[in-house]
């Protein structure tokens, strides 16, 4: 077809094109577009074939590869979308269309400052166009917070989590995947000293699955559903984009074991890195096996979802985070915003050390916990079971507070030994404290300090061993009346550990007072 004929063909496409992206009909609308483009016979063009049909055969041609694009990317079919986009940049390298839809691509594809340079040429040529420097502000702060990883949602909170969920960009902090001597497999580590709050990683689900899950009869059934849904889903997201194939195919399956599983670079998970061109089979099998061993659930005891709707529930797969093993003694949390899971310490964390966190509830004694760990097809030889194991303590036996504190005393516990009994016998405390309450007998805060601050060291934050601290605190004198005392700085400290370093000092006491009224209501 020649420019002329090209021009005359799209403007009569474009009542029918109109019409299909009104509908949201984007399958016809891909189609519609190339069915043109087909007909169109690339030429030889480069951009300096500057002759008026050329010209005009050019334009339009990029703007129904831009069209097209557009399509494509609605669908989230992101490798074809950014083809489309590159094929008409090459033809155009000033086509805005193609540059605004390539930079949103990219921002799905977490190419941040990629994106940037995008809208910026396309700002050069709009530079009156709000949307375009929206898009332009909006890649530059995702890109920086890419880079230190520092996230603030103190207005969130302050405003009780109304309006929009703050978008959280892709962060890879000071880890790398490693070999686990502790777990065989596969496992996160430290590569520098970390301090407890910091984010690790902050990444997006692939697929995110949430639904009211009733709890009486249904329950069931409403699970079925939403876990079907997500497979689906996930399924369809493996299909259209290859950089997400090629990271699942890197999780484990659960079939191969210990040093035969790959261990991939640290580079691949980053944001900026390029979409991977290969394509892989697809493998359903293979991928429903890696749901199983790598799904999480938002409602995990180590995990805190902001401003979640009552009885909502989610499951969903984070891919970096699918390389961080079970520990008894976790030294890091998750915190769930909107769609994305930061991952961060939950106490201090050295240089070499493997990130753990906890996949079931871990203030429980070893058998119970040896239980939990069956379900999930492991034993667990973390430094607490092992020392549990070591002393071999007899069921029954360290009932109730006073039972631990003599052990604690006789066997001259300290430090984290101290504080991985306390978390065994956690519940036996809060019965303690719950009896002399009704009893109105006074104990003085510093039993619920003490205790909660070697739960903390040697088990990492805790939300409800934070929640005690925190009523028994409102109770007396030192929460919510402007006094700053010792144990408000240990509070501080303890809830960066349980919720990570993403608000601002006034913005984690609003917080409390909402935590603190939603367990009372
Ligand atoms: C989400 S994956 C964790 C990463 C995995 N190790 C890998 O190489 O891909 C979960 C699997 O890791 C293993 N695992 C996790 N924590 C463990 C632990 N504390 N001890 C032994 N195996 C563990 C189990 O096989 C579990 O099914």
């Amino acid at each position: 077809m020649k420019g002329s004929a090209a021009e005359l063909e799209m403007l009569k496409l474009r009542s029918t094109a109109t019409e299909l992206l009104l509908k949201e009909d984007w399958n016809k609308y891909i189609n519609l577009y190339s069915r043109f483009i087909s007909r169109c016979h690339f030429p030889q063009t480069s951009p300096n074939d500057d002759d008026d049909d050329s010209t005009k055969l050019r334009q339009t041609l990029c703007s129904a590869l831009s069209n097209r694009a557009e399509g494509y990317s609605k669908l989230r079919d992101l490798s074809a979308a950014l083809i489309d986009c590159d094929h008409a940049l090459k033809l155009n390298p000033f086509h805005l269309k193609a540059l605004v839809c390539k930079g949103k691509v990219l921002l799905d594809l977490h190419c941040y400052s990629q994106a940037f340079e995008c809208f910026h040429r396309a700002k050069a040529l709009a530079s009156t166009d709000s949307a375009i420097s929206q898009l332009l502000k909006r890649s530059q702060k995702l890109d920086s917070q890419s880079k230190t990883g520092f996230i603030d949602l103190s207005d969130w909170v302050l405003n009780e989590f109304n309006g929009t969920c703050p978008e959280l960009a892709e962060f890879v902090g000071n880890v790398e995947i490693r070999r686990s001597e502790a777990c065989g497999g596969r496992g996160l580590f430290a590569t520098r000293n970390i301090e407890a709050g910091t984010p690790l990683v902050i990444t997006k689900a692939v697929v995110l699955g949430r639904g009211i899950m009733p709890k009486a009869a249904g329950g069931e059934t409403a699970r079925l559903v939403m876990w079907k849904d997500f497979v689906d889903k996930i399924l369809d997201a493996v299909k259209k984009c290859n950089k997400t194939r090629a990271l699942l195919y890197t999780l484990s399956t659960g079939d191969v074991e210990g040093s035969d599983l790959t261990v991939p670079k640290i580079e691949l998970f980053k944001p900026e890195c390029a979409a991977d061109t290969k394509r892989f089979e697809l493998d359903v099998e293979r991928i429903l096996k890696v749901l199983d061993v790598n799904c999480l659930t938002e409602e995990s005891v180590s995990a805190k979802v902001m401003g979640k709707k009552k009885g909502c529930c989610g499951v969903g797969l984070w891919f970096l985070p699918s390389f961080v093993n079970h520990s008894c003694c976790p030294n890091a949390r998750r915190l769930h915003v909107g769609d994305s899971m930061v991952l961060y310490a939950s106490r201090d964390v050295k240089e070499g050390e493997e990130i753990t966190f906890a996949y079931f509830d871990v203030l429980w004694p070893l058998h119970e916990r040896r239980e939990m760990a069956k379900r999930w097809g492991f034993l667990c030889s973390c430094k607490r079971c092992s020392f549990e194991e070591e002393k071999g303590l007899e069921l029954g036996e360290l009932n109730g507070m006073d039972g631990v504190e003599d052990k604690v005393s006789k066997w001259g516990l300290n430090g984290k030994e101290k504080g991985y009994l306390r978390a065994s016998f956690w519940m036996g405390y809060c019965n303690e404290w719950e009896k002399l309450k009704r009893r109105r007998v006074e104990r003085r805060i510093t039993e619920e300090i003490a205790v909660a601050g070697s739960i903390f060291d040697a088990v990492g934050g805790d939300e409800r061993v934070l929640r005690t601290l925190l009523k028994k605190m409102k109770n007396g004198s030192g929460f919510g009346h402007g006094v700053e005392t010792e144990e408000m700085e240990k509070l501080m400290r303890m809830a960066r550990g349980v919720y990570g370093r993403v608000m601002k000092r006034r913005a984690m006491k609003a917080f409390f007072e909402l935590e603190l009224s939603s367990t009372s209501s």
